[in-house]
């Protein structure tokens, strides 16, 4: 256990806490929004609320029905039992619930615990988007624990029915269990709780605590996760506070902490070495939700479990990987947070980054989560310094057409008048280890483009010698196989391959090897939430990011973030809704590569 102030694994004395604020580190990370920011924020999430409201849930009916849920809880509950002791570092335990056997997971025994998810920022735009829709698709999917419990935590001030009709505006039944939905969706909603309170009263979070300790007891033990949907300039303070005042007296405590960790190295390690004194680093879960996307966990099962893959995977064969994530909208309502960090942190040091570090690691010695992270931080460390020259930033402008009037980046009101904040950048980087050396990894992320998609391309060499060089319809020399892994939309994995066409006479063209999901797969993929927030109730940390990689990744961008900012490299503008600048195509250009979504901008029509 950490010095004093650290989330305590096991303590019985959380509840004691009395009316004081909780120790702070020195703020340094910038606040993230103005009061015009804030205000409009307010406004966004009353107009949520009332739209919430509008969908005439009944509440008075839920609110029997959770004494009834109680009722039977207490029925069910094993009273008097002393609390077991608990290790939160290791992993415990997995839910018992129906469907984890039909998910390939160990079912294990949760009938003696409760399960309590405090989600800090309760009434913010992820919670409303993301957080709440997962931890309800879990509950439809029986995936939740059977004793769980949910507790909105913000400074807003609302009811539990006012928060359930919160929650409920953002959700939505799948498919394949419409007509089980509403009612699943009333029983979830009764577990869900609201208690406003300032991010930095430990007294609040007293209070909190006593509240969720109403709704554990009876069980032999409780854990606690509290998911930090928050502003990074106030992690810090929220997690001293639950460290001190509500962190679990009888079972593990877990803390999700959201990106931006820091803007440079520098902010990085303060924002580390400050929740360190709070958190240990087995609590502690980084989320990078690009980790939990259905196909970035199936890219080491491709290498992995495949023969065919990994004999290709290397300099030998390989000509140059692509990773792509690009958005046809702006940054539309959160050009205020953008304006702050700018693309290259907001995905490229981030989710492109991890992705290029999983493709590109060695086989782990097992899938135990220190044993992968331990490969992607080698091969974080082994890439070259970046060169000034090998980066292209962005910035769209606003654009009419076909009567439409597309924004720029300039014209949304929360961003500063004559910004250079980049939009779109794209980045040649290179892993010099022996298995990579010169193969250029081009990434690429821009938003206000032509199309939505994330994607890896790998573009294999030429086949040496080729028989059907120059005779026959395609060149195969600019024809290369490429295997494309499409994150999304629409996830699929295809091989590009050349193949004769049927018929008399001899003649080429290029066809797909095709594995779309939807075709194949008649399921709804989860959201990467959902598998994250999953994997922390199981205290696997897999798809979690861990601190050297984050020492790792900063240290290669820093140097050319700071040299963007200081000569105030103006980006150049590309129109809304087209294919990025033009300078992306002279990097990769540079490196002999052809960008794989604008050479085949066809095959997006498809998706
Ligand atoms: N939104 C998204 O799509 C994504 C968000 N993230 C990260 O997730 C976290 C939450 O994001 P998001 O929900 O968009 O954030 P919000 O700006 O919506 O903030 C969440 C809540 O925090 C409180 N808050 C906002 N600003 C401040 C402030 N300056 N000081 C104190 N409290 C404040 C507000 O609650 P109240 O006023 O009621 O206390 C607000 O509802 C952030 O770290 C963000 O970077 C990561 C990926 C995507
Ligand atoms: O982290 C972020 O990701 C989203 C894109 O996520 P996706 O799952 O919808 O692809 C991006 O819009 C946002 O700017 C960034 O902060």
């Amino acid at each position: 256990m950490k010095a004093p102030g650290v989330l305590h694994q096991q303590h019985s004395t959380a509840l004691l806490v009395g009316n004081r604020h909780c120790r702070l580190p020195p703020a340094h990370l910038p606040a993230r929004r103005n009061s015009h920011e804030l205000a409009s924020a307010d406004a966004g999430r009353s107009e949520g609320r009332r739209q919430g409201v509008k969908r005439a849930r009944s509440v008075a009916p839920l609110q029997a029905s959770a004494a009834a849920t109680e009722q039977e809880a207490t029925k069910q509950s094993a009273n008097g039992a002393q609390p077991e002791q608990q290790n939160g570092r290791q992993l415990t335990s997995t839910p018992s619930f129906s469907n984890m056997q039909a998910y390939g997971l160990e079912p294990q025994d949760w009938t003696k615990s409760a399960l309590s998810i405090v989600v800090v920022g309760a009434s913010g735009d992820l919670a409303r988007k993301k957080i709440y829709p997962s931890l309800f698709a879990l509950y439809n999917d029986g995936m939740l624990p059977e004793y769980f419990n949910i507790f909105g935590y913000a400074r807003s001030k609302m009811s539990d029915a006012e928060f359930r009709e919160y929650i409920a505006s953002g959700l939505t039944c799948r498919l394949s269990n419409k007509d089980e939905c509403g009612d699943k969706l009333e029983e979830f909603l009764d577990r869900c709780f609201y208690h406003a309170g300032q991010y930095s009263d430990s007294k609040d979070f007293a209070a909190l605590s006593e509240r969720m300790a109403a709704k554990e007891e009876g069980r032999k033990k409780a854990d606690r996760i509290f998911y930090l949907s928050i502003p990074p300039s106030i992690f810090t303070q929220v997690a001293a506070c639950a460290s001190d005042a509500a962190s679990s007296p009888s079972g593990w405590t877990r803390v999700i902490v959201e990106k931006p960790f820091g803007r440079d190295l520098e902010s990085f390690r303060e924002l580390s070495e400050e929740l360190n004194q709070h958190l240990t680093e087995d609590q502690m879960y980084r989320i990078d939700h690009y980790l939990g996307k259905e196909l970035i966990e199936n890219l080491t099962v491709l290498r992995f479990a495949n023969l065919v893959f990994e004999p290709l995977w290397s300099r030998q064969f390989i000509r140059n990987v692509q990773v792509i994530f690009s958005e046809d909208f702006g940054t539309e309502g959160r050009g205020g947070y953008f304006d702050e960090y700018g693309i290259i942190r907001d995905v490229i040091q981030n989710h492109l980054l991890q992705i290029v570090a999983l493709f590109a690691m060695e086989q782990p010695v097992s899938l135990d989560a220190e044993d992968i992270r331990n490969e992607k931080v080698k091969v974080l460390k082994s890439m070259r310094k970046i060169d000034m020259d090998d980066v292209v930033i962005g910035q769209y402008r606003g654009r009419t057409t076909k009567g439409n009037h597309y924004p720029g980046y300039l014209d949304d009101k929360t961003v500063p008048p004559g910004s250079l904040c980049p939009t779109f950048s794209a980045v040649a980087m290179f892993i010099n280890n022996a298995r990579w050396d010169g193969v250029p990894f081009l990434l690429k992320a821009g938003k206000a483009l032509h199309s939505r998609r994330a994607e890896i391309r790998v573009q294999f060499r030429h086949v040496p010698g080729n028989l059907y060089r120059n005779k026959l319809g395609v060149d195969l020399d600019r024809a290369t196989n490429e295997l494309v892994i499409r994150i999304q939309p629409n996830e699929a994995i295809y091989l590009k391959v050349n193949n004769k066409v049927p018929g008399l006479g001899l003649r080429l063209d290029v066809q797909k090897l095709d594995l779309t999901y939807k075709s194949i797969y008649n399921k709804h993929l989860p959201d990467a939430y959902e598998r994250l927030i999953l994997d922390v109730i199981n205290g696997d940390k897999r798809l979690f990011i861990r601190n050297d990689e984050l020492e790792a990744a900063w240290g290669l961008f820093t140097p050319i973030l700071q040299e963007i900012e200081e000569k105030q490299i103006a980006p150049e503008l590309y129109p809304y809704g087209s294919r990025g600048p033009v300078g992306a195509h002279y990097l990769a250009a540079k490196y002999g590569v052809r960008w794989g979504d604008i050479m085949n901008s066809e095959e997006l029509e498809s998706v």
